[in-house]
């Protein structure tokens, strides 16, 4: 069953029209993947899903989360349904967290929104969390400045799942992080993914990681999708001459270090 349906989607600027005409599915608990090159469009669609586009962009169409059109949504609408039934990370992890706040406190502001727990239980969900994704307690007091990016992108990751969100969207999650860290936030991510039933949108222009994890995939080339379907049939029977650029320009598939174990780190 489709748990996000994006139909006939536009998005434009006042001078340039960014997506033209995007329409996907993503099912229940599966790893859908966006692939294209930079440019193509897939960070603006991540954004107007989340209804977290610049103001000077306009998004038209429809973005059905079951019952609701996400586009028709009031904000503080939209703000109930984001972080909670659909949550996202991004590949400035960076720029999600305050300098001057610790993880405990990013924790509990985003629990505060969202739930209506006790202090001591928002603090033990937390570190349960945090314990989840491999880190350790002590983390729950850092600052952000403190941690590595792989893990701070782990942090992210707690924290988008730890409402058990039906969807994520993770646009390029692994981009600033060295090959290690990123094969175990991956690892991680299918991981948590299996345990919790969330469908993935991933995002992403390395096909390595859509060959290694996704179950579908839709190729995006200047703003529209020109190729969708299931992982193994776009990326050896390519209909599309430029899946077929793509796929000859990836990186061989030897170059992941596949025998790694463990998240922590
Ligand atoms: N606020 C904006 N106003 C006008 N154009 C924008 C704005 N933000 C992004 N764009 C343009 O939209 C196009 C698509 O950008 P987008 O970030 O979605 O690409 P992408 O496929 O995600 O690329 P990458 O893999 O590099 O992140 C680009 O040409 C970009 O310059």
């Amino acid at each position: 069953m489709s748990i996000l349906s994006v139909r006939q989607l536009d998005i434009m600027g006042k001078q340039n029209h960014i997506v033209k005409d995007l329409s996907l599915d993503v099912q229940e608990g599966e790893w859908f993947a966006l692939v294209g090159q930079s440019g193509s469009g897939k960070s603006m669609t991540a954004m107007a899903i989340c209804q977290l586009l610049a103001p000077n962009l306009q998004a038209k169409g429809e973005i059905w989360y079951g019952e609701k059109n996400l586009l028709t949504l009031s904000s503080s609408e939209i703000r109930k349904v984001r972080g909670k039934r659909l949550a996202y990370i991004f590949q400035d992890y960076q720029g999600s967290f305050t300098p001057f706040l610790t993880i405990g406190q990013h924790f509990d502001e985003y629990q505060r929104t969202h739930l209506n727990l006790s202090k001591k239980a928002r603090r033990q969900q937390a570190v349960d969390a945090l314990i989840s994704v491999g880190l350790n307690e002590d983390i729950y007091g850092r600052y952000p400045f403190q941690l590595s990016g792989g893990q701070l992108q782990r942090v992210s990751i707690s924290m988008a799942l730890l409402l058990e969100p039906d969807i994520l969207i993770a646009d390029e999650p692994t981009t600033a992080l060295d090959s290690v860290s990123s094969f175990k936030v991956l690892q991680l991510l299918s991981k948590l993914q299996k345990e919790t039933g969330c469908a993935i949108l991933f995002i992403t222009h390395d096909l390595r990681h859509v060959r290694k994890y996704a179950d579908r995939i839709a190729v995006m080339k200047d703003g529209a999708i020109i190729e969708t379907g299931d992982k193994n049939q776009v990326l050896n029977h390519p209909q599309h001459a430029y899946t077929n650029e793509l796929i000859q320009s990836s990186p061989s598939l030897r170059r992941i270090p596949f025998k790694l174990e463990g998240v922590s780190g």
